[in-house]
C-alpha cells in the first residue's frame, strides 16, 4: 500500500483563518471540535462531515511543494502573495538571504535577512534544502521549516530562481514545478522599471539574466504566461487545486466515503 495513502489519526486543527480546517466559525455554519475515539479531534455541527473529510485529506499525507520560478520582474511575488492570501492551507516559504532589506521589506515576512557568516554556517550545517548566489547575494531555502511544515499536511509555495528550483526538484521529485513567463522582453523591462525598486544597473543585470532563466522552462511541469494578472492568477490557482484533487491526496477521503456505502 502506498504509505501516502495511509490513514493517520487527526491532529489538533491547524491554526488558520479558513473555516474548513477547524477554526470555530459563527452560526449557522458553526463547527465545534470534539474528541473522536478513533481519530482524535473531529468536528461537530452542520459542516462536520465535510470538515472531517477535509481534515482527513489534510493530515493523512504530507503537503505539496509548489515551486514558482520566473525571470526577475515577471510577477512571482505579486502572484505568490495573492495565492497565499486567498487559498486555504497554502503557506509561503520564507527564504534566507544576505541581501539587505529594501524599503518596506520586513525580516521574517519577506525574507530572513542574515549576514554572510550566518548564511555560510547554515550551508556548512546542512540547514538549507538549496541555495544559490545570484545578483551578488546568497539566497536559500531553510530545511527545518520545510520538513516540519510539510508534516502538518499544509502546502508550501517557493518563489525561487531556476538553479535552486532544479535542486529542490532533485531533492523532492514530487515537487510541482511552475514557470511564470513574461509576455515579452519589453514588458518585462517596463515592469522592472515601473516597480522603481532597483537602480538601472541592477535592472540591466536582471534583464541580461532573463534569457537564461527563460531557457530553463523545459524543466517545469506547468507554464503560465503572466500577461493579464487575473488570468495568470486563475491558471496558477487551477494548477494548485488540480494537484490537490489528485488521487494520491484524496484517496483517504474516498476510502472514508466508501466505508459509508
Ligand atoms: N500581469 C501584470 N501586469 C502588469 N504588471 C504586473 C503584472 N504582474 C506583476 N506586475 C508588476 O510587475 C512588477 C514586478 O512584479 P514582482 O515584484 O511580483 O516580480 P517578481 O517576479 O517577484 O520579481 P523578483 O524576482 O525581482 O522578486 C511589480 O511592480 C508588479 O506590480
Ligand atoms: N534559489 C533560490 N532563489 C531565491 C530564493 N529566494 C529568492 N530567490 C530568487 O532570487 C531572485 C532575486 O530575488 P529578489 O528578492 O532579490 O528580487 C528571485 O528570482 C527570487 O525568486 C531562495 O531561497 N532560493
Amino acid at each position: 500500500m502506498n504509505p501516502r495513502l495511509r490513514l493517520s489519526p487527526l491532529r489538533q486543527p491547524v491554526e488558520t483563518s479558513h473555516p474548513r480546517v477547524g477554526v470555530p466559525a459563527a452560526s449557522p455554519h458553526e463547527v465545534r471540535p470534539v474528541r473522536d475515539p478513533k481519530y482524535g479531534t473531529a468536528f461537530a455541527g452542520p459542516q462536520a462531515a465535510k470538515m472531517f473529510l477535509w481534515s482527513r485529506a489534510l493530515t493523512s499525507h504530507s503537503g505539496n511543494v509548489f515551486v514558482l520560478s520566473a525571470p526577475s520582474g515577471t510577477g512571482k511575488s505579486t502572484l505568490a502573495k495573492r495565492l497565499v492570501q486567498e487559498l486555504p492551507d497554502l503557506d509561503f516559504s520564507i527564504s534566507f538571504t544576505t541581501r539587505a532589506p529594501r524599503a518596506g521589506e520586513v525580516d521574517g515576512k519577506d525574507y530572513f535577512f542574515v549576514d554572510t557568516a550566518t548564511f555560510d554556517r547554515m550551508i556548512a550545517e546542512g540547514g538549507l534544502v538549496e541555495w544559490v548566489e545570484v545578483y551578488g547575494h546568497k539566497y536559500g531555502t531553510g530545511k527545518d521549516w520545510i520538513n516540519s511544515h510539510l508534516a502538518t499536511g499544509r502546502d508550501i509555495l517557493l518563489d525561487i530562481e531556476t538553479q535552486g528550483a532544479r535542486n529542490v526538484h532533485a531533492a523532492m521529485p514530487e515537487a510541482v514545478m511552475i514557470f511564470l513567463i513574461p509576455p515579452s522582453a519589453e514588458e518585462l523591462a517596463s515592469r522592472l522599471r515601473k516597480r522603481g525598486r532597483d537602480p538601472e544597473a541592477e535592472i540591466q543585470v536582471r534583464l541580461d539574466h532573463a534569457r537564461h532563466e527563460l531557457s530553463q522552462f523545459p524543466a517545469y511541469d506547468y507554464l503560465v504566461v503572466n500577461d493579464t494578472l487575473d488570468l495568470a492568477y486563475r491558471d496558477l490557482q487551477a494548477v494548485i487545486l488540480a494537484t490537490r484533487a489528485r488521487r494520491e491526496r484524496m484517496g483517504a477521503v474516498a476510502e472514508t466515503i466508501l466505508k459509508g456505502f
